[in-house]
Order: C-alpha cells, then structure tokens, then sequence
C-alpha cells in the first residue's frame, strides 16, 4: 500500500491505522477514519470534508486534525488520575494502563511512578522501569515493551533509552483539550479540588506592635501567603492568621513609655511610628535607669493579671473581661494601641494584595488557656521549679529548657504559643496549621511541638513549621527602612527610577505611581521566593529591578505582553480553532508548558516551596517569548492569527494564574 500526502503523516507519524486496515486504499483509509470519528458523533473543527479521493487526499485535513478530534477510544480511569483537572492524566492513565498489561502491576501504582522526562526530546512522559520492580534486566524490558507497543490515539511513540521507557504523546490532541479546558475555566485552571474538606489554618507575617516589620516579617508574609494560596488552589478551606506580638514585658514597658512620652494625638495620626519612636525612646531610658525595667514588669504583670485600674491605662484581652471589669474608659488604650495598629497595617498588606481572616495575638491568648496548659503540665509531670520559675527540661530531646512561667508568675512566648495552639485546635479542628517564621526560630518551634506531645495532643502532628532563611543587607539603601510601608515606598521609588530611563515607554503607562508600586512589590516579592526557602539571600536593589533575568518585572511584562497581543490583534478570541495550524515545535513546546501547570500546583502542596512556581512562571514566561519571534498573529491569515490567540491567551491565563498563586498582581500595561 502507497500512501501519500498528510495522510502518510498521520499514519508514520501516529501509527494510526497500521494495524488491522492492510489492505484499504489510502482514499477509503481517509474517510474510513472520517466517518468513524463522525459515527462517535465527534464534530470536527474549522476544515471541510474530504471531497474528492484522487485530489489532494484529505483537503483541509492535515495530520493534527485527524487527531484534533476528540479521541474515540474512551480513557482509562485510573486511582490517583485527575482527569478533569489535570488533562496530562488522561495520558498518564493511558500510559499506566499499558504498562500495566506489559507488566502485571497495577495501573494505580504505576501512574504514581510516571515522570516528566527532563529533556523534552525525550518525550513527554516517562518510567524507570527498575522502579517497578519487575524480574529481568531493566533494559532488556524495555526493549521488549517497546515492541509489543501499538501507537495510538493518545500515544504516538514509545522508545527505550537505557532502563527508561520514553512516551511521546498526541500533542494535537493535548492542545486540542486544554485549550478547551483553559478556555472553560479560565483563572481556575490549574487548581484541583484533593483538599475538599480539609482545613488549614496559615499563621503568617505575625510583627510586633511598636517594633520594626523586619525582612523576617516580610519573608513570612511573603511565604505565607503563598502557602495560604497552594491550599486553595488544591481545595483546601484556608484560614489566614496574623499572630501580633503584642504582649509580654516589653509592652509594659511600651505602657510605661507612653505615660512618659505619648500623645493621642499622634497615635490617632500614624499609631505604628509612634509607638515605635515611643519604644525607641523608653529602650534608652533604660539603659540609665535600671528602675525603669522593674516598673515595666510590674506594669505588664498587672496587665496579665487583668488588674490595672491604671487611670486610662489598661489592658482588657476580650470583650467578656472588658465588660466584666465594667470600666469601658479605662481599657481604652491598650486596645487603642492595638486596634489603630491593625488598621494602618490592613491598608499595607491591602498594597501587597492580602488579607487576614484574623488579627490574633499574644495578647488575645486568654489566661484560662494558659492556665489549663500549665495545670496538664503539672498534671503530666512534666513541669520543674527552678529559682521560682515553671520549667521543662527537653534535654534528653536535645531541646534545651524551656522556662513557662517567671518567678513573678507571668508567662512567656512559649506558655502563649501553647496556650495559642490548644485554642486553635479547639476552635478550627483544624487538619493542618502552618507557621511561617524565620528559621532563628526553629528551636522555639521545635519545643513548642514537642511540649504539646508531651501533653498529649496527637493533632500536633498536624503542625507544621515552615521555616526560611535571612534576608542580608535589606535596608542598605537609604537605611531607614523600619517598617512594612517604608520598605514599598523605597521600592516603588526605585522601580519608578528605572521605568523613568525608558522616557517613551513611561510617558504611555496611564498611571505610572500604581504600575511602579506593583512591579515593585513584584521585584521584592520574586527575588524572595526565587531560591529554596532555607537559603539566606541577599537584597539586591538593582538586580531585581531589572527587566531582564529571572526577576520579578520580567515576569510582569511577560504578562503584559501576552495582554497586549489581545488588545491589538482586532478580533475576538475563538475557542473553535483549527488545531492542526498549532503544529509548529514553537507552539507544541507552549502547549507542553501550560498543560504541566496542574502538575506544579499540586506538587507546590508538597514541597511548600515557592521557587517551584516561581521557576514555572519563568520557563513558561521563556518559551512564551521564543514561541512570539516566529509565530505571529498580527498581519497572518485568520485562522493561523485566531489560533495563535487562543494558544497564547491560554498562556496569559496560565501565567497570571501562577502569578496570582505567587501573590502577585498580574499586569495587564506596563
Ligand atoms: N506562633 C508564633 N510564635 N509565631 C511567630 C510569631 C513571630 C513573632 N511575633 C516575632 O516577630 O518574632
């Protein structure tokens, strides 16, 4: 049999109909495959039918529109396969159940051990075939495999290279149904729903009151948001937290401090300066009059006690003591200086796009809670005295002591987290709880979980530490940045510093204040989650505000340049395109990018590690702008120009969705 023309494409280059059709001539072969794909009542999209059978074989069909159609052999569902949401698992399942029937093993257990192929000319999917465990030489297997293997509408090709078995899948047909699945969903492409039911409660950012928003706030604000997004992004109901240290000696001292040196009128018109200049001023105070420390204990001893009637200076920590205490002036100011600290600190974080589900604090801990966790301790055995003072020995777990309650009765950091976490636990139930804070903490963590074993709560498995490493050399350049708005203001005048050389450019942008405070805070934001959390970092004031490398603003225009094809190319997007116009190895890479992006959400739930997406965001950013030098959509004939609109309106959709995971602000202009 001869066969010419697409159609000798589609059979060498898909295996089609090699098998069982021997002796059909190519004409009848054609409209055999036609007709059985119009019988399964499959529509195909923008090209006519086959006319004549001596001309030019399949007029309007090329090879990628045979297999654009939908395939006819239903997919295997295999346990663990997303297929509605992950539409590389319709392969994968096709993949495992094949190998499954080569090897005797189960499909499930196989689909859990297909890779992504690092080099892509190595095909898209991929299994090492020691890891099934089969009898024989690795190798050998795989080249008997590879024999008994029939391409298919799914898979076109499967070759052995070593102990590996490479895949190499219907492109066509993958772009054919993620487009269609992107185009449905849109910014909730990517997302899954495993985490259905289950409830993560995320405690970040977390800054002391009247003290400076270091780079560690901005670290665990940075994370945390992100680990808050990977959660709903897979299904999880999520609660954010903001745990304010706003409590413990140091805020009677702040109390102190204020008799000394406060003034209404200036915590009503920027509370979070004015407390810290306060606290800066008392610190001084300190080092000449030691007095001054005995009186900030005894003031933060009443505080805890609930027993300050203190002219206007008290501390009520809920609603229920304040009422009871029956003198609403007096409470005032604490609450003052919490509440107006709140309130200045919403609008930053609103800068940043986030939100808090709830401010908590040290403060909102409530006594009974650490009482009760000091009476278990007792009860468990687990408490000493040492010099008046409550302890716990962990030095058989090689975790220090830790002091729970001083000689004057009040508690300490840690007493406060475990009473925290025993509320938590009883108010969320929650299946997982998150804290976001600086590895410089990981022994107070570390004891923290241990001592709440020891209680006995076994939901403290559930708690997890995600920890990162510092940040060096953030405020070098003007030295004064101290808080969360100093540090955006720096950076937005920097950013806007930059985007000033190109006069051109920045005379179009419409307002050039709000793109230059995003892709500002973009900047600070990737330059942070660019490496492996644990990593230290340096702050790099020119580094990350440059447009090229892997920095925050080259994703951004990356962005904004995908949004601009839409805005210029004069037509409306059309999701019923001809796929086979999308065969370019350019625009297959693109499709092979966006479609891994399901893959990196779910795997970002793992790890917790932001530089996964950040690294996706960039990879998918590159092939974007390698696929954009030759596959035009201005000036191209229509059909050529309205699928390459949709494949890369596909990926502006895929790119802001990784973006928004991050926590950035896609922009549309830049
Ligand atoms: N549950 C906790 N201990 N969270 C961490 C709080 C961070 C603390 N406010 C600090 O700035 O160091």
């Amino acid at each position: 049999m001869r066969l010419d023309g697409s159609l000798k494409k589609i059979v060498s280059r898909f295996g089609f109909v090699q098998k069982g059709l021997p002796n059909l001539n190519t004409s009848r072969l054609a409209s055999n495959i036609i007709s059985s794909l119009a019988s399964k009542n499959i529509k195909k999209r923008g090209c006519s039918c086959p006319g004549n059978a001596n001309k030019p074989l399949l007029t309007g069909f090329s090879a990628g529109d045979i297999m654009s159609f939908n395939p006819v052999t239903p997919i295997p569902q295999v346990g663990g396969a997303d297929l509605e949401n992950n539409k590389l698992d319709s392969f994968r399942s096709f993949v495992a159940s094949m190998i499954a029937e080569f090897s005797g093993k189960s499909a499930e257990d196989i689909l859990a051990l297909l890779e992504v192929p690092k080099n892509s000319d190595h095909g898209n999917i991929a299994i090492a075939i020691p890891k099934l465990r089969v009898q024989g030489n690795p190798s050998q297997i795989a080249k008997q495999w590879v024999e008994k293997f029939s391409p298919n509408e799914y898979i076109t090709s499967c070759t052995a290279s070593g102990h590996y078995l490479n895949f190499e899948i219907n492109k066509l047909l993958l772009a054919n149904i993620l487009l269609d699945d992107i185009y449905k969903r849109k910014e909730k492409y990517g997302t899954n729903q495993s985490g259905a039911g289950k409830k993560a409660l995320v405690e970040f950012s977390s800054p002391n009151i009247a003290k400076p928003f270091h780079a560690g706030h901005l670290r665990s604000t940075i994370i945390g948001n992100f680990v808050k997004n990977v959660h709903d992004a897979n299904g999880w109901e999520t609660i954010g937290l903001n745990y304010l240290g706003d409590w413990g000696k140091q805020y009677g001292l702040l109390a102190v401090g204020f008799e000394k040196y406060g003034t209404e009128r200036e915590l009503l018109n920027n509370p979070i300066k004015h407390l810290y200049d306060i606290y800066v001023k008392i610190n001084k105070d300190v080092d000449e009059d030691e007095t001054i420390n005995d009186q900030a204990r005894a003031y933060f001893k009443k505080m805890e006690e609930g027993t300050l009637t203190f002219s206007y200076i008290i501390y009520i920590k809920n609603l229920i003591i304040s009422y009871s205490s029956g003198d609403e002036t007096s409470l005032i100011l604490w609450k003052k200086f919490r509440d107006l600290s709140i309130e200045k600190y919403k609008d930053t974080y609103a800068r940043l796009n986030i939100n808090f589900d709830v401010y908590s604090g040290e403060s909102q801990v409530s006594n009974e809670s650490n009482n009760r966790a000091l009476d278990i301790l007792k009860e468990k055995n687990i408490l000493k005295e040492s010099d008046g003072a409550l302890i716990i020995d962990l030095k058989q777990y090689k975790l220090d002591i830790a002091v729970v309650q001083k000689n004057d009765g009040t508690t300490l950091y840690i007493t406060r987290d475990i009473g925290a976490a025993m509320e938590r636990y009883e108010k969320y139930k929650f299946d997982a709880m998150y804290y976001v804070v600086a590895s410089q903490q990981d022994l107070h963590l570390k004891q923290l979980f241990k001592i709440l074993a020891l209680m006995g709560f076994e939901w403290v498995d559930r708690c997890k530490h995600i920890n990162f490493g510092m940040v060096n050399g953030m405020s070098t350049r003007k030295g004064t940045a101290v808080f969360l708005d100093d540090i955006l203001e720096q950076t937005k005048e920097s950013m806007h510093e930059v985007m000033r050389q190109n006069e051109k450019k920045y005379s179009q942008v419409e307002n050039p204040d709000q793109v230059a405070d995003i892709i500002g805070i973009s900047a600070v934001m990737i330059q942070d989650m660019s490496a492996k959390r644990i990593r230290n970092y340096t702050f790099k004031w020119d580094r990350m505000f440059s447009f090229e490398g892997d920095t925050g603003p080259y994703l951004q225009y990356a962005h904004a340049r995908l949004c601009s094809i839409e805005r210029n190319c004069g037509f409306e997007i059309n999701p019923n395109i001809d796929i086979s116009l999308l065969s370019e190895k350019s625009a297959l890479d693109l499709i092979d990018m966006v479609a891994q992006y399901p893959d990196f959400v779910k795997g970002a739930l793992n790890t917790l590690e932001p530089c996964t997406i950040v690294t996706y965001a960039m990879k998918l950013s590159h092939t974007v702008s390698v696929a954009l030098e030759t596959l035009w959509v201005l000036g191209q004939e229509h059909k050529i120009a309205e699928a390459r609109l949709l494949m890369y309106w596909a990926c502006r959709i895929t790119l802001g969705n990784a973006l928004k995971l991050l926590g950035l602000t896609p922009l549309e202009r830049m």
